[in-house]
């Protein structure tokens, strides 16, 4: 299929902590320290992501996002960021999703996105100020927690790409 000419092809890589650092945490229990707690009858996963809600009194809130997927190919025209706060994303089921990041900073480039797919067993914390594209899910009626920051102040910046646009095919 010819790529449109103004259209740069983003093709997904598999999430991995050491990749997704930059960005954030990777929630998963996949190589992570664990200790035994309930006297055997669990195992504690403890600490695993950087929740950064406290600027200017923010409260922590804890919600459900039930997300469905956008038509394929995707055209990515838009950036966001939290600059008060990190955002988390875990999945209530085993099912994997897209992330599309830019390092915190300076406004996105094309060059400078990232797209990830989970393996269906992890969620995401952007840390406070990255670069995100709203949640993306492959699947119809995924549902997630998000545990993101509460409170009167703006904490949602937008940025708008022009000419070349980024854009998940169809199939990657
Ligand atoms: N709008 C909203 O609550 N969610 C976004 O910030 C998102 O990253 O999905
Ligand atoms: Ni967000």
């Amino acid at each position: 299929m010819s790529q449109a000419p103004n259209r740069m092809p983003l093709i997904p890589r598999p999430l991995t902590r050491e990749a997704f650092a930059p960005f954030g945490d990777v929630i998963e229990t996949a190589g992570r320290d664990h200790f035994t707690i309930n006297d055997g009858y669990a195992e504690r996963f403890h600490d695993l992501a950087n929740i950064d809600l406290a600027e200017q009194n923010g409260r922590t809130l804890l919600s459900i996002f039930r997300a469905r997927p956008r038509p394929r190919p995707i055209v990515i025209t838009m950036m966001e960021r939290h600059p008060l706060s990190s955002q988390a994303f875990i999945p209530l089921y085993s099912v994997p999703f897209l992330v599309l990041v830019a390092p915190a900073g300076a406004e996105p480039t094309l060059e400078n996105l990232t797209l990830f797919r989970t393996n269906g067993r992890q969620g995401v914390n952007f840390a406070r100020g990255v670069w995100h594209f709203p949640l993306l899910v492959e699947q119809e009626n995924q549902e997630f927690l998000i545990v993101d920051r509460g409170g009167p102040e703006k904490n949602c910046d937008l940025f708008y790409f022009e000419g070349v646009l980024g854009e998940i095919p169809a199939a990657t």
